[in-house]
């Protein structure tokens, strides 16, 4: 089409008749449509396009920075739950409702098991290290690496984690008592959590962790993570979509994002080094690089070896203090003062002392009404609100419209957790007891309702779901049975937690919501029991593992 527009244009340089002179520029401006409104899959019939995509950018302004927000604002206003859109030159299918996601991930979960490649995130980030898990596209070498994931986080391997549990959750608050000072000091909770779950993955990977809060190689860590999560999403990177953009002289995100890659490989050739180092004295714990390196029957390439590490650090450092954090803040609320106190009262049914509280939190989730604050935080704060975009390998009939091989999928999962026909009126509210229902005895003691299947999609689903999920919920709970026994938790006058489900993101452009900051004062519910359980846990836990 180009070539022969370029043939007329030839002609019309030579003549100056004023009707070859229409014909080439119709001819001109033909091609130039063709050119910025072709997508990589073609128009898919039967399924409606959201009005309004402009050449070249497609509907990439229309969906602005939130692109959840914008799609589950569109899903209730043309009262369509499965759409397509253009982004520049790529064309998606959005899932929005509660049902249609869970269809498209289960019911077809074979043939959307795939993530497509984008040009920054694979083509310059992960040049150096490999690709991470959620971001592999379905082959060989990702089954392995699944596979090995999924011994190393699966349920039976908890038992193995049970120290670092008692560790990290104790860390969390040792550091929160010393540094709220019985609640005289409004603080912001999010470091200690940021530290908790970034150890957590640390440790697993390399055997390390980091003592301080504000220790230089954690903040580095977190901070890199970040700013890639954030060259991940489709808002932040239109070079991904608009490939003209890539060749612009003064193209900062490339060098942006070499920049990140660098900085990232440094911490990751340190901490692997470090492993290589321990085991070298004989001093190494038992994780997965270490495994990997004295090659322990592992089939893993040095690539995929980096490649799982990677994964698994950038898997938790953000999306459990986000959604762990965010949790508190409705805690935190006047209403939160009564789930709170309802679940102290659950923990202490179950576990009657504080010294039992303390030793028995991390081994398994029994009290109903924290996993029902568990499942609701997950639910309401959709960390990952688009979640991770997956690619079709085979045709989706999907009520007749034939969903080419190839299409990007985005899973509205922000809008499928908020759904009201799957949640009923209240989902946009946090609410534990959605979860939850009460015995008809006097003291009407909780139940967690047996839900069938997929709570919630915050996770994902099907063959591509989290791989991390079972150790998450095990995080969620044992931070928040240490900390609601120790504390009773208030919101700050000055500094109140945002629990809008849109609203609490400060960056809404991220890949994973970073929660805008607050304070909370911590009022110790027991302060010589907590004290003796501190002193108690730092002697039980000196030993585990050791510091960079
Ligand atoms: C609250 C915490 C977490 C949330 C909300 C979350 C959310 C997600 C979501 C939405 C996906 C994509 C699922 C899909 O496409 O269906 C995902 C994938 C993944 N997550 Fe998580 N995640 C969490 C914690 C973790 C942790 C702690 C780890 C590891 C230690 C982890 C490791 C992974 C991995 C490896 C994948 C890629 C799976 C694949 O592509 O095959 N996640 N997660």
């Amino acid at each position: 089409m180009l070539q022969s527009s370029l043939a007329v244009f030839d002609g019309f340089l030579l003549s100056h008749d004023p009707v070859t002179m229409a014909m080439v520029a119709i001819a001109m401006l033909v091609a130039v449509f063709w050119v910025t409104t072709t997508t990589d899959v073609p128009y898919i019939k039967g399924l409606p396009e959201v009005p309004g995509a402009l050449p070249l950018v497609g509907h990439l302004i229309q969906l602005g920075d939130d692109h959840a927000t914008t799609c589950e604002k569109w899903f209730r206003e043309y009262k369509w739950s499965v759409f397509q859109v253009r982004l520049g030159n790529t064309r998606a299918v959005v899932v929005n409702s509660f049902d249609d996601c869970r269809r498209m991930l289960v019911g077809h979960q074979s043939a959307v098991i795939d993530r497509p490649k984008l040009y920054t995130f694979h083509g310059i980030i992960s040049s150096t290290q490999g690709f991470t898990i959620g971001s592999s596209p379905w082959d060989e070498s990702c089954k392995r690496k699944r596979k090995a994931v999924g011994t190393a986080l699966g349920r039976p391997a908890l038992r193995n984690y049970f120290p670092m549990f008692d560790l990290e959750s104790f860390c969390i608050v040792r550091d929160l008592h010393r540094d709220s000072c019985s609640g005289a000091v409004e603080i912001n909770i999010r470091p200690y959590i940021q530290r908790y779950a970034l150890n957590t993955t640390l440790t697993l990977c390399y055997g390390i962790r980091m003592d301080e809060v504000h220790d230089s190689l954690l903040r580095e860590i977190l901070h890199v993570g970040s700013a890639i999560s954030l060259l991940r999403s489709a808002s932040e990177n239109y070079q991904d979509y608009i490939p003209a953009l890539r060749y612009l002289p003064a193209n900062n995100k490339t060098a942006r994002s070499r920049e990140l890659r660098s900085r990232r490989d440094a911490y990751l050739n340190l901490l692997l080094n470090k492993v290589r180092e321990m085991i070298k004295n004989g001093t190494d714990k038992p994780c997965i690089s270490s495994a990997i390196l004295k090659d322990q029957e592992t089939k893993l390439t040095g690539v995929e070896v980096s490649s799982i590490c990677l994964s698994l650090v950038s898997g938790g450092f953000e999306t459990i203090p986000g959604t762990l954090t965010s949790c508190i803040g409705s805690l935190a609320t006047l209403e939160g003062q009564i789930w709170q106190e309802r679940a102290y009262r659950d923990i202490v049914r179950y576990h009657p002392t504080m010294e039992d509280i303390w030793a028995n939190s991390f081994q398994e989730e029994k009290v109903p009404y924290l996993n029902a604050i568990v499942k609701e935080a997950g639910r309401y704060y959709t960390v990952s609100s688009m979640s991770l975009p997956r690619k079709t390998v085979t045709e989706v009939d999907w009520n007749g419209a034939k969903i080419p091989p190839k299409t990007m999928i985005l899973i509205n999962a922000q809008a499928g957790n908020h759904d009201m026909d799957h949640f009923g009126p209240s989902a946009g509210k946090f609410d534990p007891e959605r979860w939850l229902s009460f015995t008809e005895s006097s003291d009407q003691q909780p139940i967690e309702t047996q839900s069938r299947g997929l709570s919630h999609l915050s996770f994902g689903a099907g063959a591509r779901a989290c791989s991390g999920q079972i150790i998450a919920s095990r995080l969620l709970y044992a931070a928040l049975i240490r900390i609601i026994s120790s504390y009773r938790i208030l919101a700050s006058d000055t500094d109140p937690p945002t629990t809008d489900y849109i609203e609490y993101n400060q960056f809404k452009s991220a890949l994973v919501a970073i929660p805008r900051d607050f304070k909370v004062k911590l009022i110790p519910r027991d302060p010589h029991g907590v004290s003796q359980c501190l002193a108690a846990a730092s002697e039980r836990t000196k030993d585990f593992y050791r510091e960079v």
